[in-house]
């Protein structure tokens, strides 16, 4: 591996932002976890980084209600989003976090790969088919993580995952789907290796521009 390889292991906590202005700079790379409310957006984060506490999880939905940004590398960050969807929380506070989720999707530049989770229980529902479709026809590429697998039977996972992957293929678009579980740490290995090759991939190309690019000297 080279000297420039990502380990999700390094992340530290930046910051939390209430909105995109409060943001660090829009440069670098970014990978955002979304998902409905309750998902496991944080759970899976601390799992893929190896680390117990660093984003905050809760067993009432609404937990994350900031956007939170953890470091990996300079300039690459991993982005846990607020949820989406959960019904019990007042109107206003629904409001400003599902403003600040959108203008973080629509606006921000240097996001290049899209987390979306879901419960294998129930997944693909009208608003994460909204964003798997927002993403597919911006080229953005999405690793769907079918969360808390733990929950249900071998067999009844491996169902799962074939059944999303097939709706999933009729977009035509970069989205892998893998059956993951924070308790058990199922899939993470492959979260981990999709995530840091985005990482990667976009690497290259930001090097090349950087003036850390070996070929520029005159
Ligand atoms: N059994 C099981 N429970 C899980 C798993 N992942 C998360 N949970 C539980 O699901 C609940 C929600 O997890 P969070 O990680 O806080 O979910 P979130 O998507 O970040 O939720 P918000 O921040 O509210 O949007 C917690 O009670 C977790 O312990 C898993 O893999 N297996
Ligand atoms: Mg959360």
């Amino acid at each position: 591996m080279s000297s420039t390889a990502i380990h999700l292991s390094k992340a530290t906590f930046t910051l939390s932002a209430p909105d995109i202005r409060r943001l660090p700079a829009d440069s670098g790379i970014e990978v955002a976890f979304a998902g409905r409310s309750n998902a496991g957006k944080s759970s899976a984060l601390n799992t893929l980084t190896n680390q117990r506490s660093l984003a905050r999880t809760s067993k009432t939905p609404g937990r994350t209600q900031l956007i939170n940004i953890f470091e990996i590398a300079e300039n690459k960050r991993l982005v846990d989003l607020p949820g989406y969807g959960f019904a019990k929380v007042p109107m206003e506070m629904k409001k400003k976090w599902q403003k600040a989720l959108g203008e973080y999707l629509e606006k921000r530049e240097c996001l290049k790969g899209l987390v979306i989770l879901m419960d294998i229980r129930h997944p693909l529902k009208d608003l994460d088919m909204d964003l798997i479709q927002w993403a597919a026809d911006g080229d953005l590429p999405v690793l769907a993580l079918l969360t808390k697998s733990d929950k249900l039977s071998q067999g009844k996972v491996s169902a799962q995952v074939h059944f999303v992957k097939k709706e999933l293929a009729a977009l035509n678009a970069d989205i892998k789907v893998q059956a993951f579980s924070s308790l058990k740490r199922t899939g993470s290995e492959q979260a981990d290796k999709v995530i840091c090759d985005w990482f990667q991939d976009e690497n290259i190309q930001a090097l090349s521009e950087s003036s850390e690019a070996p070929l520029t000297e005159e």
